[in-house]
């Protein structure tokens, strides 16, 4: 059977999005087809599959699953949750700009804005750990940040770095100390007068350098925050792909160092044509 695969980009992280509203592949689906779908044909490999499992327009409610390359799921996806809304939106006439996506199960609030960007709303962190000179967040996948000063000299040594060896090299290491294996591992280089965070991501399901990664800025944003590194609550984020990510942060009035929402804004573009994709044989045709 041959299905329509869609390209999408959010800030420049790649997907590939099937509509399974007539269930023709049974969820979940099967790593082998989830790898398949990510070695697109003649396009850069996938950084994640969208799957549509049904919309609802009159309450412009979506229902959509994520999954990394490597098959792995049950994770959120910032940029990926951006695209799955504008995917909706042009998959069905939605009543309103407000659209409620529910991801792997969890409910988010999105904005849809002008004709490509899209502010996503996320809960509050489920968990913040300083430790030594790094962070770990759980913003609903799981987040090392690094402050890039502690290991280069420079912004050129930044864009030289070879984070995918460092990541090799000590991975293990954090997963050790934070008692977690999914980690995605993103370096962090604020600009002197701190307007703009520039980010690298090594994620987790794809064990790459990210185009960009959504919750890797968020995570960022709150790590910078706790450690006083920033003091705006709207940080701009520019990641590999150059393609910014703002991300506001919700802060107690009373307490300065609570954190009681985030909310991540950035583009989200179908990037070319669909492709046929022959799930019997599992390749692009
Ligand atoms: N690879 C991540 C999930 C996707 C994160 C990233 N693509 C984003 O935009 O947030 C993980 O396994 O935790």
């Amino acid at each position: 059977m041959v299905i329509e695969v869609q390209h999408w980009s959010g800030a420049g992280n790649r997907f590939v999005i099937v509509d399974n509203r007539k269930g023709m592949i049974s969820n979940p689906l099967d790593v082998i087809l989830v790898r398949s779908l990510c070695q697109r044909k003649d396009l850069p490999a996938a950084e994640g599959l969208l799957v549509l499992l049904d919309l609802n327009e009159t309450d412009s409610k979506c229902y959509y699953d994520f999954y990394n390359p490597d098959g792995s799921t049950g994770v959120m996806c910032g940029n990926g949750a951006r695209c799955a809304v504008r995917h909706a939106a042009s998959s069905g006439h939605l009543e309103r700009n407000l659209i409620e996506l529910i991801l792997n199960g969890c409910m988010y609030c999105a904005e849809l804005i002008g004709n490509d960007r899209v502010a996503l709303r996320l809960p509050v962190y489920k968990d913040l750990r300083l430790i030594e000179s790094w962070t770990y967040v759980n913003v609903g996948s799981h987040h090392v940040v690094i402050d890039a000063r502690d290991i280069v000299q420079s912004i050129e040594d930044f864009h030289r770095f070879d984070l995918i060896r460092f990541a090799q090299e000590h991975l293990n290491s954090y997963r050790k100390k934070v008692g977690i294996e999914s980690l995605n591992l993103t370096i962090a280089y604020p600009t002197v007068d701190q307007q703009i965070v520039r980010i690298r991501t090594y994620e987790n399901g794809v064990f790459d350098e990210t185009q960009a990664c959504g919750t890797g800025a968020v995570s960022t944003a709150i790590a910078f925050w706790i450690r006083n590194i920033i003091r705006q609550v709207k940080i701009q984020l520019i990641p590999t792909s150059q393609r910014m990510l703002t991300v506001h942060l919700d802060i107690n009035t009373e307490r300065e160092e609570i954190i009681q929402g985030m909310t991540l804004e950035g583009d989200a573009r179908q990037d070319t044509t669909s492709s046929q994709f022959d799930i019997d044989s599992m390749r692009y045709l």
